[in-house]
Order: C-alpha cells, then sequence, then structure tokens
C-alpha cells in the first residue's frame, strides 16, 4: 500500500498543470527521449540576456560605466561557483589528501623577478597606426583569419559551422572585412596551417604574419605596428615609503613553491604529495572582450604535486589507465590539423605522446571532473603546447579546451614544470627546497680524487696554486684517469688560458676513494595543473543552455544537481496560510538533509514560476496543493522533460534526496513513484 491518497476531483481543480498555459506539456517518462535541446540553434544574445536577467554575473562598477575584464557575481553565479569549487575540492583535495593552501595576492617584486614573471609574463600587443588602439597580436591574426575562412566557406556554399551563433559570424565577418569571398586553395592552406600552429609565434613572426596576410585593424581597416611585449602583472607599492614594489600575483603558484619546505615537513618530509590553493589571480589583460573567458581578476585552483624526478609514476595511474581522451599533440599540430586522436591514457603514456604517468593521471582525473560538473564530453579536449609556446622549463604540458561560441578555449593548463620554481627560489634566497631521502641501502661509490701536497704545491705555483687547484678539482673522472697515468710516468702538464704549468707526483697525486652516500638530496619536480574557474564556469552555462521546442523565449539551464545554484523550488499552489506548515515542514526536512531549496510563493502562475526557475538550473521542484493539505503529498517535477510525479512528503523528500546525491536517476524515480496525473485521479 502506498502511503498517501491519490488527488481528489477538488485537487483536480487546482491541479498545478491546469494552471500551465497548455503550450508546456506535462511529459511522462516515456517521453524523456523526445526532448529536443537542439530544436533551436544555440542563440549566445539569448544566453547573455538570460545570465543578466537572472544575475549569474554582471560588469563590475557598471553605474560608474564600468571596466573592460571586471565582473561581479549575483546569488546565482556564486552558488554555481562555490557549487564547483566544493566539487573541485572533493574530486582533487579530499580524494588525494592534498595540502591545502591560502597565500597572500600582494607579493614582493623580488619573487617575481626571481621566478621570471618580470622579464616574461608578457603578451605581444600592436597598435593601429592611427587611432593607437592596441590590440592583442596573436588574437588579431586568429580573428582576422578565422573570419576570412568563415567568408570562403560561405562563398563556396558551405554551411558554417552549427555552433556560430549570428552576432558571432557578423563579428568575424566584420573583422575579415571579407563577406564571402572565395581564396584561392593554397591560401586557405595557409590561414589553416597558420590557425593550428598560432602559439608558436614569436612577437617578430606574428608582425611577419600581419605583413605577409595584410592583417590590419578590423575596426577600422589601418595598419598595425610592429609587436611589442606587455607585461600582464599589475604592479604596486607595499608601505608608505614607495621602496618596496610589489605585484598583484598572476597565478597562486609561487606562494605554493615558497612554502615547500613547511609543506614538506608537514607532511613528514615524504614526496609524492600535492598542495593545492583557490584564489584570485589578476592579469592586466591587453583587450578583454571576451566576457568571463578573458577577465583582469579571476579566481583559480591550482594543484601543485611534487614528484621524484626520477621516478614520475603515479601509484592510482592504474584506475585511470583506461580512460578516453582526445588527444591533439604537437606533430598533429605541426602538420597543420587541428583532429584529435582518441586514446586511453594508459596508451599515450605508454606510447610517449604523454611524458609521464602523473601528468596523464591527472589530465585523466581533469577530465573526470570537468564531465561530473556538466561540460559536454564531445566539446572537450586535451592540446598539447608547442614548444615556443612552453615555457622554457617545462618537460611537456597539456591544455584542457572546453569548445564554445568563441571557438576551443584553454579552460585547465596542465604542465610539467620540472624543477624550475623550486631551484631558482632557492638559489636566490640561500634558503634549501629540497627533499632529504634516507636511502634503504647506503650507496656506496669510488672515483678518482685529486691530493695536493698543499706545502710543496704553494712553493712551487705561488699565486698560481688557486686556479691549478680550481682547474684539476673541476675535472671528469676520465680526464683524472689520464692525468695518474702521466704522474705515474713521472710528470704531467696542464694548460689553463693558454698557459701551461707541469705538476710531478710531489705535488700532486690521484687517489681512487670509497664513498658512502646514506642520504640523497634532491630539488622535486613539479606538475602542475591550473583550473580558471571563471572560464569553467561560463562553458558550463554555454553548454546547459537550451531553448524549449515548443517556445524559443523558454531558455533552460541543464545544470546538473551536483552544481545547480538551487536543487529544490518549493512551490505552493496558493498563498494561503494553510500552506505555510507545509512549506515549512518540506524546507526544513530538505535542510535537515543538506538539499539547498528556495520557495517561490510569488504571485505569478505556477508556469511563470517554473520557467523562471529553468532559466536558473534548478533541477527540481516540489509542488505544495490544496491535495497535500488533506493528504500530506506533494509532487516532484524534472526540470528538462517537465514529468511529474506524487508522493508523500517524507518519501518526495527521501527521492529527492538521492536524486541530488546522484545515488539515482529519473527513470528510477520513474519506478518508485506514480505519475501524477490529474485526469487519471478523477476516474
Ligand atoms: N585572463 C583570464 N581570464 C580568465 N581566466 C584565465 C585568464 N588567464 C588565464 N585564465 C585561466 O587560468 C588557467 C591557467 O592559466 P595559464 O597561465 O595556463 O593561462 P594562459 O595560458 O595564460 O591562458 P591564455 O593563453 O588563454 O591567456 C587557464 O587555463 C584559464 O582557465
Amino acid at each position: 500500500m502506498r502511503p498517501f491518497l491519490l488527488p481528489t476531483r477538488r485537487c483536480l481543480k487546482l491541479d498545478p498543470f491546469l494552471s500551465v498555459p497548455c503550450r508546456f506539456p506535462r511529459r511522462r517518462s516515456s517521453d524523456m527521449a523526445t526532448v529536443n535541446k537542439t530544436a533551436h540553434p544555440f542563440d549566445k544574445t539569448r544566453l547573455e540576456a538570460l545570465l543578466n536577467r537572472r544575475f549569474f554575473y554582471a560588469p563590475a562598477f557598471e553605474i560608474y560605466g564600468g571596466v573592460a575584464g571586471l565582473y561581479d557575481y549575483g546569488p546565482s553565479g556564486s552558488s554555481l561557483q562555490a557549487n564547483i569549487i566544493n566539487e573541485w575540492r572533493k574530486h582533487f583535495i579530499i580524494e588525494e589528501a592534498m595540502l591545502e593552501l591560502d597565500t597572500t595576492i600582494m607579493t614582493p617584486a623580488p619573487v617575481f623577478e626571481t621566478s621570471g614573471h618580470v622579464a616574461r609574463f608578457a603578451d605581444w600587443m600592436v597598435k593601429d597606426s592611427k587611432t593607437g588602439d592596441v590590440l592583442r597580436a596573436d588574437h588579431l591574426v586568429k580573428n582576422v583569419l578565422e573570419a576570412r575562412l568563415a567568408g570562403d566557406k560561405e562563398a563556396r556554399g558551405q554551411a558554417a559551422a552549427p555552433k556560430e551563433d549570428e552576432k558571432d559570424k557578423k563579428k568575424k565577418k566584420k573583422a575579415a572585412k571579407a563577406v564571402a569571398v572565395q581564396l584561392a586553395d593554397d591560401v586557405v592552406k595557409s590561414y589553416e596551417f597558420t590557425l593550428a600552429q598560432l602559439d608558436n609565434y614569436s612577437g617578430a613572426e606574428l608582425g611577419e604574419l600581419c605583413r605577409k596576410f595584410d592583417i590590419r585593424n578590423p575596426d577600422t581597416d589601418n595598419e598595425v605596428t610592429e609587436p611589442q611585449q606587455f607585461n600582464l602583472m599589475f604592479a604596486s607599492s607595499i608601505g608608505p615609503t614607495g621602496q618596496h614594489p610589489g605585484y598583484l600575483r598572476p597565478e597562486t603558484a609561487q606562494g605554493h613553491f615558497l612554502n615547500f619546505s613547511r609543506l614538506l615537513e608537514f607532511n613528514n618530509g615524504r614526496v609524492p604529495f600535492a598542495s593545492a590553493q583557490i584564489g584570485r589571480s589578476f592579469r592586466n589583460e591587453i583587450s578583454p572582450r571576451a566576457g568571463l573567458l578573458r577577465v583582469r581578476e579571476f579566481t583559480m585552483a591550482e594543484i601543485e604535486h611534487y614528484v621524484d624526478p626520477l621516478d614520475k609514476s603515479h601509484a592510482r595511474f592504474k584506475d585511470v589507465r583506461d580512460t578516453v581522451l582526445d588527444l591533439l599533440d604537437r606533430d598533429v599540430q605541426l602538420s597543420g590539423s587541428t583532429a584529435p586522436t582518441k586514446m586511453t591514457i594508459g596508451e599515450a603514456v605508454d606510447k610517449g605522446v604523454v611524458a609521464n604517468e602523473t601528468l596523464g593521471y591527472f589530465m585523466a582525473r581533469i577530465h573526470m571532473f570537468l564531465l561530473k560538473i556538466g561540460i559536454n564530453p564531445k566539446r572537450l579536449r586535451f592540446r598539447q603546447h608547442m614548444a615556443n609556446e612552453m615555457a622554457h622549463y617545462a618537460t611537456d604540458c597539456w591544455d584542457a579546451e572546453i569548445e564554445n561560441s568563441t571557438g576551443w578555449t584553454e579552460c585547465v593548463g596542465c604542465a610539467d614544470r620540472a624543477a624550475y620554481d623550486l631551484t631558482v627560489h632557492s638559489k636566490k634566497t640561500g634558503h634549501p627546497l629540497v627533499v632529504r631521502q634516507a636511502l634503504k641501502e647506503p650507496v656506496v661509490t669510488e672515483k678518482e680524487c685529486p691530493e695536493f701536497n698543499k706545502k710543496n704545491f704553494g712553493k712551487t705555483f705561488k699565486q698560481d696554486a688557486g686556479v691549478i687547484q680550481k682547474h684539476v678539482e673541476g675535472l671528469g673522472e676520465e680526464e683524472l684517469l689520464k692525468i695518474k697515468g702521466e704522474l705515474e710516468q713521472g710528470k704531467t702538464t696542464i694548460t689553463i688560458d693558454g698557459k701551461s704549468f707541469e705538476l710531478s707526483p710531489e705535488v700532486l697525486r690521484i687517489e681512487r676513494r670509497t664513498f658512502k652516500q646514506s642520504i640523497r638530496e634532491y630539488t622535486p619536480n613539479v606538475i602542475e595543473p591550473s583550473f580558471g574557474l571563471g572560464r569553467i564556469l561560463y562553458t558550463l552555462l554555454e553548454h546547459s543552455f537550451w531553448s524549449r521546442e515548443q517556445d524559443v523565449e523558454r531558455g533552460v539551464l541543464s545544470l546538473p544537481p551536483l552544481v545547480a545554484p538551487t536543487k529544490v523550488l518549493i512551490v505552493p499552489l496558493s498563498a494561503k496560510e494553510e500552506f505555510d506548515p507545509l512549506v515549512q515542514e518540506i524546507s526544513s526536512k530538505l535542510r535537515r538533509a543538506g538539499i539547498f531549496s528556495r520557495v517561490d510563493d510569488s504571485n505569478t502562475s505556477i508556469g511563470k514560476r517554473y520557467a523562471r526557475n529553468d532559466e536558473l538550473g534548478t533541477p527540481y521542484g516540489i509542488t505544495i496543493d490544496f491535495a497535500s493539505v488533506q493528504n500530506h503529498t506533494c509532487t516532484l517535477r524534472e526540470r528538462d522533460i517537465m514529468d511529474q510525479r506524487i508522493a508523500s512528503i517524507d518519501e518526495v523528500i527521501a527521492t529527492v534526496t538521492d536524486l541530488v546525491e546522484g545515488t539515482i536517476d529519473w527513470e528510477e524515480v520513474c519506478r518508485r513513484l506514480p505519475a501524477y496525473d490529474g485526469v487519471q485521479a478523477i476516474d
């Protein structure tokens, strides 16, 4: 026996579905497959209007005119970001027992001088030769060539790529000043080749490309100047004297490295281990025009995983070995192609496509995380850095790129930074940033060692003695053996800076000695996955957005319950007081179950209330009507297919808890709970 009653005739009159206009027909589970999320092409303008209307985010300082590249997140955007961060914490920090940090943003200049950011953290910019407008050189080349290729496609009568919305197409056409112009085949090839390896070009080469392809400022059609470097860090000064320059950090990584010896001690001196940090970073981007995709202040989540340089295997690699990734490696890009290869990460590491197990392990874990929060797997790929693109010290680097209406965007960088950062900071400060490993078995080695007879040596060579000693001590095993042999014959001659010195066994002997080493000291290598949360959040919103087939105006954000800002919407059918105890009961039971819910008791139709929450991505709705008051029942609605089920309040709460925790899906709900069908209830 079900512990609830079917709705009565009275409740049918107030059936929430009957108050919903019939253009939003109710669906049953059997209709699930018929929900067509692609009935309308993706419309960025609609999505942007929705995000603005529902205050996901908005330009910061808007009433002062706004500042490019700075955004404020509203309640929906903040909750979405917090939920993504929560999942990130679980997926990485908790799962891998990482050591979490929260280090300062303001950083004294010497830190970034040592790390190389002052000299090299820069992009190439060009200026409009007449107006002085500033453009990022690689983006200018990309936009113009892509637009010309789009014009060429149109002229050849090929359909534009489906992802491109009208606004984007117009932008590109404008950028190219070449609407529907067919290009010669070799020109198309050379554009495609250039685009495939755009990240590989130096400043001078970008300038060369602008001349070769006659690339101008698309807004004015004016020529552009030679590329110049622009450092992206925001400079500041610490304290009132102005004598201590500082910078707002452009990444959180240096905070990890400077604390390495404390972290190592916290981890009982053991390697491998990882530190993790979520925090704000700042980059003075040259021309931030892509919404959240390129901003000047953003939240990063960074992991620094420290490994033995001689052993980059990962204990849990076997768990992810079979994960299939879309990999776009360096060689494919050099060939001018942008088609990734599907490969298990196991195979990629075995074949040397990905440098080592630890890097591969994190690529697979990044892939899993992005899918878990709702990124479309068909629009996710890993692209290997080209040689010029990679920092000079890095061994291998792959970006998780997510496709969106602007193209493929790097959202997570995953690099093997080798021992660079720890080595340079240690050298600069004299503070050892090394691991001292007690060896299980002492290592016994033998080597040739020079022994100077100090008295005779000093007397013979006087002021040259120091130079000769330094030279001999710097010689390798082979050279020392040669000298040893010659000394055994009576004498040897060495030449330093063109000057020859004759040495005899009275001043120098070469002895073979045995050494026993019980401690190994080394600087660990660092594998760094670095996430930009704003880019992930925005691409997720694009991937989740669609419009109902029946009505393009009815936008839906199909955010997974895991990250949706609100999990359950409680909708009392009427504002009558008799509903209040039920609303309170359901709210408090959901609260106790740890499920974030909101009550919408506004004075609008239930259909409008649901539509509003579909736009907010709220996956489930609980409706309370007069039958609920009588029978202690309520209905449970699924956002995407708009199916509704009925059950006792406790049963609905238990079911929605399972749904939010991800232990069941809607198919299972359909097996558990009967469809809410007012018509059947009358009969
Ligand atoms: N200006 C920005 N706005 C938003 N997110 C950013 C920005 N710059 C970097 N990120 C994010 O931080 C992550 C790590 O930063 P990283 O230094 O690897 O980026 P990057 O290579 O400089 O990016 P790009 O080449 O796109 O400027 C990126 O994968 C991205 O998600």
